[in-house]
């Protein structure tokens, strides 16, 4: 059934603002966190990326689909996004690699989007006033009242304050086998991983098993070679405020303690920042696309970076802190706004960043920190000095 056949559908935000469109993918209702997305490439690995549950997604690109949607490039077994939000859907999908079309693939997932949407505007809207609850409305809802959706939509949970990573994590652990000679194992522990992560590692001879949120300190310390302690310790992205994640953050501060090599990505970040005794803050309406500059501070050098974050390390670029696991200074920063994008340790081997090095989807400008990551289990690398490869 394509889209036309499908029907009216309504978008309506928490503050009462409301987008007509027609029903894209699955029919019916859906509601969550509305957040923009500036990646003009790249819709399928956002929409299967873990850290998205929860969130409707606006795509600032106007046209949507035109590749299709193929069987190699997603990043989880299925789509997370909890409503996707489009202004011109490809009529004709065209690749070599295209196995059906987008809007086809969201309905047999069973996920609920809209289509006609002047996204400029309501991208606009969540800018000025910040990112809030939305509902996307097809079928017999389409035609109720904005006012009674609207009470549908506040009744939505908030994100602040959820903890949501053990909603998306793998239940039981797996290892992504080192290609090539195994050089190093690595214990990570998956909030949200999107499935590039592990590959990156495994491309560097990393052996990496990944492990449930809810793991103890007691497996990680066993999943290395031979049930011995990893080489290094990782923490994924994921969706969530991070200051819910307590079991997280007290098993990162025992990895810190034994100083165990570590590693962390965008929510991994952001535990990384609250272990140290950093806060974390939400922003108005986060960082969204694969089009993000920032700068190594300890380089100069800037990269463009892909980004999904709506929380942050709260900090100031440059700035050094004293940690009760030794000085720790704010790495990275965005050049848009001066947010915090990466933490460094200078006493304990451990850093991370809240932007995306994996690149799936997104430039591989910052593919060079997991070869710090290497360089910090070899020994090759001493936390204050792990600059000299970037
Ligand atoms: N991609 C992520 O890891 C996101 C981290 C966190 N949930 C945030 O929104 O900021």
């Amino acid at each position: 059934m394509s889209s036309a056949e499908q029907g009216g559908a309504v978008l309506v935000l928490e503050d009462g603002r409301a987008f007509r469109g027609e029903s894209y993918g699955a029919v019916g209702r859906t509601v969550g966190e509305a957040v923009f997305s500036t990646g003009m490439t790249g819709y399928q690995e956002t929409l299967t990326d873990p850290s998205y549950h929860r969130q409707v997604v606006v795509m600032t690109a106007p046209h949507v689909g035109n590749t299709g949607y193929n069987d190699e490039d997603q990043e989880s077994t299925r789509i997370w996004v909890a409503g996707y939000v489009v202004r011109d859907p490809a009529r004709i999908p065209s690749n070599w690699r295209s196995r059906r079309s987008l809007g086809d693939e969201l309905a047999a997932q069973g996920v609920v989007g809209i289509s006609g949407v002047d996204t400029r505007a309501l991208t606009r809207h969540l800018r000025e006033r910040g990112a809030m609850r939305v509902g996307i409305f097809s079928g017999p809802d389409a035609a109720r009242p904005v006012e009674e959706l609207r009470r549908v939509v506040g009744e939505a949970p908030a994100m602040v304050g959820t903890d949501l990573a053990s909603l998306v994590s793998t239940d039981e652990p797996y290892t992504v086998p080192a290609v090539g000679e195994r050089r190093f194992s690595v214990a990570a522990l998956d909030l949200g991983i999107k499935s590039m992560t592990p590959q990156r590692m495994a491309e560097r001879g990393i052996e990496v098993t990944v492990l449930p949120s809810t793991a103890s300190l007691e497996q990680v310390l066993t999943s290395g070679a031979d049930g011995g302690a990893p080489d290094g310790v990782f923490f994924s992205n994921g969706p969530g405020d991070p200051a819910a994640a307590t079991h997280e953050i007290e098993l990162l501060q025992n990895v810190l303690e034994r100083r165990i090599p570590f590693f962390g990505i965008c929510y991994g970040n952001q535990l990384l920042g609250r272990a140290l005794g950093f806060g974390t803050y939400k922003l108005k309406y986060g960082h969204r696309g694969i089009n993000q500059p920032v700068m190594d501070l300890s380089t100069r050098k800037v990269e463009v970076t892909a980004h999904n974050h709506g929380f942050a390390v709260d900090g100031r670029a440059g700035e050094v802190r004293e940690t009760p696991y030794g000085r720790a200074e704010v790495s990275h920063v965005c050049l848009n706004d001066d947010v915090v994008e990466g933490l460094r340790c200078l006493d304990t081997p451990a850093f991370s960043v809240q932007y995306h090095p994996e690149a799936a989807a997104g430039p591989h400008d910052a593919s060079y920190l997991f070869d710090r990551f290497v360089d910090l289990m070899a020994g090759t690398a001493t936390p204050d000095e792990n600059e000299k490869d970037a």
